[in-house]
């Protein structure tokens, strides 16, 4: 049976994950609306401003049934600032930012700082298949952006992939070791965006947890 993963279109990178997402193998639908939120066997919450995403949540009535649903379950992926909307807990949001919650981390937004808002750099990721060539831990090429990183993590929760150690090349000190990805039951978030690197395996993650 196909997969129906909906990703959350109010403001973001919606038509990047769509195209992982259908490259993973899945069909897409995108979000708008409370109803749309039935058929789902996942949802992705894309990159973006998750300031103006939670704002949006709120005017399209969306923030209490996306709640609901996540406590009873349904697989969710959060990149960027889908990652901090999943987030329990935010340092450095705005006054008045709310999270959607259900990850038991604690999220620092922005945490890379003014001279590495934005950077790349090859991680190791556990949890997906080792592509193009078999490497001994599967790599992703990360892709940050104004990211935040994961700054503590509740007990139920699985770190995937952190920041190389410090004194690899290209890392800046207080980045080395960071947790930028984890996963909790069906939920999966990353700081950075596989959504634009054109390599679809933590999608096909995704899709494979979303599947049970
Ligand atoms: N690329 C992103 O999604 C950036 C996230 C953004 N800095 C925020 O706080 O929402």
């Amino acid at each position: 049976m196909t997969t129906t993963i909906g990703v959350l279109a109010l403001q973001g990178d919606v038509r990047e994950h769509r195209a992982a997402l259908e490259s993973a193998g899945a069909r897409t639908t995108a979000v708008r609306r409370p109803e749309e939120l039935a058929a789902l066997d996942g949802l992705v919450l894309p990159g973006g401003e998750s300031t103006t995403i939670d704002k949006l949540l709120h005017v399209f009535e969306l923030a209490a049934p996306l709640r609901d649903r996540i406590a009873a379950g349904l697989p969710v992926y959060g990149s960027c600032a889908g990652m901090i909307l999943l987030a329990d807990r935010i340092l450095d949001g705005t006054a008045d930012q709310r999270t959607l919650g259900g990850l038991d981390v604690t999220v620092r937004r922005n945490a890379f700082g003014r001279q590495v808002d934005s950077f790349e750099t090859d991680l190791a990721f556990d949890g997906i298949r080792s592509a193009p060539t078999p490497h001994a831990v599967p790599s992703v090429h990360a892709v940050f952006i104004r990211a935040p990183w994961v700054e503590d993590t509740g007990p139920q929760v699985r770190v995937l992939a952190r920041i190389p150690a410090a004194g690899t090349p290209g890392i800046p000190e207080a980045a080395a070791g960071r947790i930028v990805a984890v996963q909790q039951g069906s939920l999966l978030a990353t700081s950075f965006h596989p959504e634009i690197s054109g390599d679809a395996r933590v999608h096909e993650l995704f899709v494979k947890i979303a599947k049970g």
